[in-house]
């Protein structure tokens, strides 16, 4: 048989040191009795493939193991010894396979399922919401950030110097989504660490800096929380040169956008569409989109110039990304018809405000009260920082111009301020300098200002939206905080929804208010009584 079958290997360069053996054992054989006796050798193998199921994965790859060496070999390529029997054996052999495959995906599928039953758990123990396709595991720790995706230990060792102990539950959610590379929509209480939930990713996906293009973009309504959010990345990608760019009104003016070595940017819609429209600045290759304070950019005046940043970020891999601590209806409806695959990702209850704070109303009757209440407030118990919210630029200037003289830090912040005026402000604020700052919606958003005791709502909020951002400035990170809602006649068409939403934070709320009427409420800024107590001239 040796030698009829020696034609087989002609051109082959047979490697007889190898295969030494095999060829001993064949020389022995007479050969017609050869094929019979290897066939039942065959045959024999055949028989073993009736085990219990069990067996069968490990059987199986033992047989292949066993088989090196022996009659049936494939050497290089060629079944040597094909005959009747090793076919009905490859019949075993693919019965076997097939069996074994079957109980691989269903040991898979059993362990699928338990780690589907684990993430269920933990995602109700931490409040976690998710809706998607294929959602990833929440993460436990920030370890796993190495031991599941990597994570380059420059940013380990910032989060570590950064005192980040643990994830936040958005952050445990939010980063394994964009870490798989899928789009998300998220929506998380204020002061909840939404912003390393999605740096964090960001620039584990960047993994390094690379010339030729601008690959990260954020998007922040004001130019405070871009200064912010531009420093918060700064301080996470430490070590690591990303260049991070902040689009400034300088920048905007003088860079040429040609030549524009950026990892990331970080920009208000206007500047950055200002830059698409006059400096034609290139976002094709920007692989990483995130749209910060989501709700407030798709309202109608902001609308126009994301769509445009958004057409201009062609790039058909990019990953967009949502957050904010407000996602009403009609925000998810366009997010759903711009992303694809996109994980929905809910912390807590929608629209919801922070169950750390302690939240108050308080019946001034008319304006007047208001400054009364006001003055007695800090007169009593003036626990800085405070921060009042008004309704307009003018209503903010009159209230900065009546306190400014009665002893305490105050300092007021509003968009007729010049940028260096406002950026003044917030530093003086976040230094300690000032004690009460007095704001309008400009800061109500976004801003991360340490330990801010009591937020007062001086005037009434326009929105449900305003109420939960302007409030959620105090009671970050875990802290305590406190909230003051002045209300007076005109406001009280509106009180039954701040009420639902004390009530669904976890505050008392007195009986009488949840049997108010409800009504919709959006931009309500009635016409109000002016501060000063001046006398008219
Ligand atoms: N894992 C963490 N552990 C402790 N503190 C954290 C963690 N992540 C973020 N923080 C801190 O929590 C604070 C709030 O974070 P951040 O400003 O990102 O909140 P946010 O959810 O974006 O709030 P908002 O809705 O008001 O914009 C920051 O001071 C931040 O440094």
């Amino acid at each position: 048989m040796a030698n009829d079958s020696s034609f087989l290997f002609a051109g082959i360069r047979f490697d007889r040191k190898k295969f030494g053996a095999d060829i001993a054992r064949f020389q022995k054989k007479d050969s017609d009795t050869d094929s019979a006796k290897i066939s039942s050798a065959a045959e024999d193998e055949g028989e073993k493939t009736i085990e219990p199921v069990e067996e069968k994965v490990a059987a199986s790859t033992t047989k292949k193991r066993k088989r090196k060496g022996t009659s049936s070999e494939t050497v290089e390529g060629f079944n040597v010894f094909r005959s009747s029997t090793s076919v009905a054996q490859s019949n075993d052999e693919v019965r076997v396979n097939e069996e074994s495959v079957e109980l691989n995906k269903k040991t898979k599928k059993k362990e699928q399922n338990k780690q589907l039953e684990r993430d269920a758990k933990f995602r109700k123990q931490h409040n976690i919401h998710v809706s998607g396709y294929n959602v990833p595991t929440p993460l436990q720790s920030f370890d796993e950030l190495k031991s599941r995706y990597n994570c380059p230990s420059y940013l380990l060792r910032n989060l570590k110097e950064l005192g980040f102990r643990e994830p936040t539950p958005i952050q445990r959610q939010a980063i394994p989504v964009l870490l798989q590379g899928r789009e998300c929509f998220a929506c998380a209480p204020t002061g909840s660490g939404k912003t390393l939930a999605f740096v964090c990713p960001m620039l584990m996906k960047l993994k390094d800096p690379e010339k030729g293009g601008i690959r990260a973009v954020i998007l922040c309504h004001t130019r405070e929380l871009s200064v912010q959010t531009y420093r918060e990345c700064k301080k996470l990608a430490k070590r690591k040169k990303f260049r991070i760019k902040l689009m400034t009104k300088n920048l905007l003016r003088n860079a040429d956008f040609s030549k524009f070595p950026c990892d990331v940017l970080i920009s208000t819609p206007l500047r950055l569409r200002l830059a698409i429209k006059r400096k034609k600045i290139d976002l094709s290759r920007v692989e990483y989109l995130v749209l910060d304070e989501s709700d407030k950019l798709f309202e109608p005046e902001l609308f126009k110039q994301i769509d445009s940043v958004i057409k201009a970020c062609s790039n058909p891999s990019i990953i967009r990304s949502l957050f904010s601590a407000t996602l009403p209806d009609f925000v998810e409806d366009q997010a759903r018809e711009l992303m694809h695959d996109a994980v929905r990702v809910i912390v807590g209850r929608k629209n919801m405000a922070s169950e750390t704070i302690k939240q108050k109303l308080v019946f001034t009757g008319s304006e007047e009260g208001k400054l009364l209440a006001i003055r007695q407030s800090f007169a009593e118990s003036l626990n800085p920082p405070v921060l009042v919210f008004l309704q307009s630029k003018e209503r903010a200037k009159e209230l900065y111009s009546e306190l400014a003289f009665d002893n305490i830090r105050v300092d007021v912040i509003h968009s007729d301020l010049s940028q260096a005026e406002r950026e003044n402000a917030v530093d003086n604020f976040r230094a300690g300098k000032t004690w009460v700052l007095i704001a309008t919606d400009v800061v109500a958003r976004g801003m991360d200002f340490k330990g801010v005791n009591c937020v007062i709502n001086y005037d009434f909020p326009d929105s449900a939206a305003a109420y939960v951002h302007r409030i959620g400035r105090s009671g970050r990170a875990g802290r305590t905080g406190e909230a003051i809602t002045f209300y007076t006649e005109d406001d009280i068409p509106f009180l039954r929804n701040v009420a639902n939403l004390m009530a669904a934070s976890g505050c008392e709320v007195p009986s009488y208010l949840m049997e108010l009427r409800k009504k919709k409420w959006k931009k309500h800024r009635p016409k109000r009584d002016s501060i000063s107590t001046k006398p008219d001239l």
